[in-house]
């Protein structure tokens, strides 16, 4: 039922598949874990199609081996009109000795949409319930401002697309 599911949760081992050369975890493997955790999290509460707008605040803290136990939780930490910000936490942990790290943290930005071409659409409001929420909240509003910021800063740099360079 939308508007009830505000966590996600996945677990699984990270396979020879997941890591490079230097048998670590690639970061482009972590986030798509993030973005997969982050779309169930986003459907689950707004019951809706949703595609990635964002993401804000990456950090690649700790590595990630073959054989770590990942966990993936996303967290909804605020929601505008159509958009839903989830706070993200990788955790690994080597299983022989137990002890978990934090690994990768971010904020990702999901909106939904009225359809897989769709437009947006609004989502259940989340209101925080006690400080830490509220911190959280605030973090999430800081992250958007941030993001603002550094579009209108890229804006300067960036040339204009030409009809043909989008395939038109
Ligand atoms: C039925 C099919 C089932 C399939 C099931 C199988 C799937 C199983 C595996 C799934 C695995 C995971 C999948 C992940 C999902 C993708 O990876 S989706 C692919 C990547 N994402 C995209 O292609 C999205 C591309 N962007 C767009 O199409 C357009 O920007 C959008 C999202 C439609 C928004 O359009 P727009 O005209 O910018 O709309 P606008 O009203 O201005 O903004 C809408 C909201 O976005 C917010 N926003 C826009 N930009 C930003 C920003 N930079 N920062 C923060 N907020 C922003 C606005 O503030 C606004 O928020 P609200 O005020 O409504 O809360």
């Amino acid at each position: 039922m939308s508007g009830m599911q505000r966590e996600v949760t996945f677990r699984f081992l990270a396979q020879p598949t997941d890591v490079n050369f230097g048998g670590k975890v690639h970061g482009g493997m972590v986030m798509k874990w993030i973005d997969q955790a982050g779309y169930a999290g986003a459907v689950g509460w707004s019951g809706a199609y949703c595609v990635t707008v964002a993401v804000g605040g990456i950090q690649f803290v700790q590595p990630i081996l073959i054989g770590d136990l990942v966990t993936v939780h996303a967290k909804l930490i605020h929601t505008g009109t159509s958009s839903m910000h989830f706070a993200v936490d990788v955790l690994a942990r080597d299983l022989t000795h137990g002890k978990e790290r934090l690994a990768t943290s971010c904020v990702i930005v999901f909106v939904a949409l009225d359809g897989p071409d769709g437009k947006p659409t609004p989502v259940p409001a989340w209101e925080p319930k006690d400080d830490g929420d509220r911190t959280l909240q605030e973090y999430a509003q800081r992250l958007i401002e941030l993001s603002k910021r550094m579009e209108q800063e890229v804006a300067q740099y960036r040339p204009p697309l030409r009809h043909e360079d989008v395939g038109g």
